[in-house]
């Protein structure tokens, strides 16, 4: 880095913190606003709420509580001028929020379920090597508490400095596989949408034997209301004003939900499924705001093909399979980009994949196969992805197929 450089950087970082330690209150206190407007009614404690019929409640309580939490420091982040971005060697962005983000969520994993594995997607190596960096995501770890004390109790795992903290983000490195009890995280997901100023979404996901169980999406800056219609334009600009801020969730065989994201104690939720129509050509197209991700040429000739005339509606991150899932959107594609040997991995698809498998949806590659989590931290299995009602995912993929020429 040469001095001119690292100097920036360090400036950067200086009014990052000032702006970290001036703003905080403030968002809390409008987000304790937001929740009194929007969010009447709260239930009494976590596990006295609809969790406790699960058959994974601790899981799924734990899960919700730690996504809510990560929330917080992923919109203080959100908000902040600055996010101390770095670039990964695989030329993508990670910023502080990734970091805090992650570090929060595996605290509250290894605290309730030591002996659990986790796959997560960030590591630690390149907030070893910068002090300012790792200060600043130190400084938003211990400062990020749930404004419930009992929630944060039911959390635990109180990291005590920025080297355990270092730690901790490591233990996410499990290998994952076919057997046994392993978490994903995606702690940022849609990392150049969050730097965008659009959707992201914080994941969280349980596999036990390669099989989803629980999963957990946090999207700050989706809309509460189930019923609001997709947002257009390529995703810029959204933001977590008053009345955005959902949490979606879902356990293997028993539904999936939705609820405000809220701060606190988790609020009542109610039951999501995808939107009743039969026919493709009413449908609406949710897509990757990335081209280098998805193919937005292939979804297009699709929809014709489908005689789909509503305009597609580019999102970044997982929000995509949550808008599926309570009806806002119908058809999320992720088709191979021509050309690309991209493998996608675990942690982009877990929770949506079954939060849309239990809203009445149905979830395959472009092949038709089940998305297939035993495999390590890689859908190697997989190719692409075809999200969509039951009621129309057949009629989807064969049109895929024919314009991506599957055999
Ligand atoms: N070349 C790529 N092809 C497909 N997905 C990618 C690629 N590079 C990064 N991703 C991941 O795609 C997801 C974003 O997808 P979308 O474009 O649908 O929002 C993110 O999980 C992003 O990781 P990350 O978690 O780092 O943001
Ligand atoms: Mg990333
Ligand atoms: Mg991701
Ligand atoms: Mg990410």
């Amino acid at each position: 880095m040469s001095f001119h450089t690292r100097f920036a950087f360090r400036f950067s970082t200086v009014i990052i913190v000032i702006l970290a330690a001036t703003s905080a209150p403030s968002v809390f206190h409008r987000l304790a606003s937001i929740s009194r407007q929007v969010l009447p009614s709260t239930v009494k404690h976590p596990s006295q709420s609809s969790t406790m019929s699960s058959s994974y409640p601790k899981e799924l309580e734990v899960a919700l509580l730690a996504v809510q939490r990560a929330s917080i420091l992923t919109k203080q982040v959100f908000h902040a001028k600055s996010k101390g971005t770095l670039t990964k060697s695989d030329a993508s962005p990670v910023t502080i929020g990734d970091y805090g983000a992650q570090a929060l969520i595996i605290s509250a994993l290894k605290h309730n379920f030591p002996s659990d594995e986790i796959v997560a997607e960030e590591e630690s190596t390149d907030l070893q090597q910068d002090a300012a960096l790792k200060d600043l995501v130190w400084n938003l770890v211990k400062e990020t508490k749930l404004d419930d004390p009992s929630a944060e109790t039911t959390l635990g795992g109180s990291i005590t400095d920025a080297e355990s903290m270092l730690n901790i983000i490591d233990q996410g490195n499990s290998k994952g596989g076919g057997k046994g009890r392993i978490w994903t995280i995606d702690p940022i997901d849609g990392t150049k949408g969050f730097l965008r100023g659009g959707q992201y979404a914080v994941c969280v996901a349980l596999i036990v034997d390669g099989d989803v169980k629980v999963g957990v999406l946090g999207c700050p800056n989706l809309p509460v209301d189930d019923s609001a219609p997709l947002e257009g334009g390529i995703g810029e600009n959204q933001s977590d004003a008053e009345g955005k801020g959902a949490l979606a969730s879902a356990v293997k065989g028993e539904g999936s939900q939705s609820r405000p994201l809220g701060t606190g104690k988790l609020q009542t939720p109610r039951k999501i499924s995808v939107q009743s129509i039969s026919t493709p050509s009413e449908a609406a197209f949710c897509e990757s705001v990335e081209a280098n991700h998805s193919s937005h040429g292939d979804n297009a000739k699709i929809a014709k093909k489908l005689d789909i005339t509503k305009p597609s509606v580019r999102m970044d991150s997982q929000a995509k399979y949550f808008s599926v899932a309570r009806g806002a959107g119908d058809i999320y594609l992720r088709l191979p980009v021509r050309g690309g040997n991209y493998i996608e991995k675990i942690w982009d698809h877990a929770a949506g994949d079954l939060i849309t498998r239990e809203s009445g949806g149905t979830v395959t590659d472009i092949r038709g196969k089940s998305l297939d989590f035993s495999q390590g931290p890689l859908l190697t299995g997989n190719t692409g992805v075809v999200a969509a009602g039951s009621a129309i995912h057949a009629q989807v993929l064969k049109v895929v197929q024919e314009v991506l020429s599957v055999e």
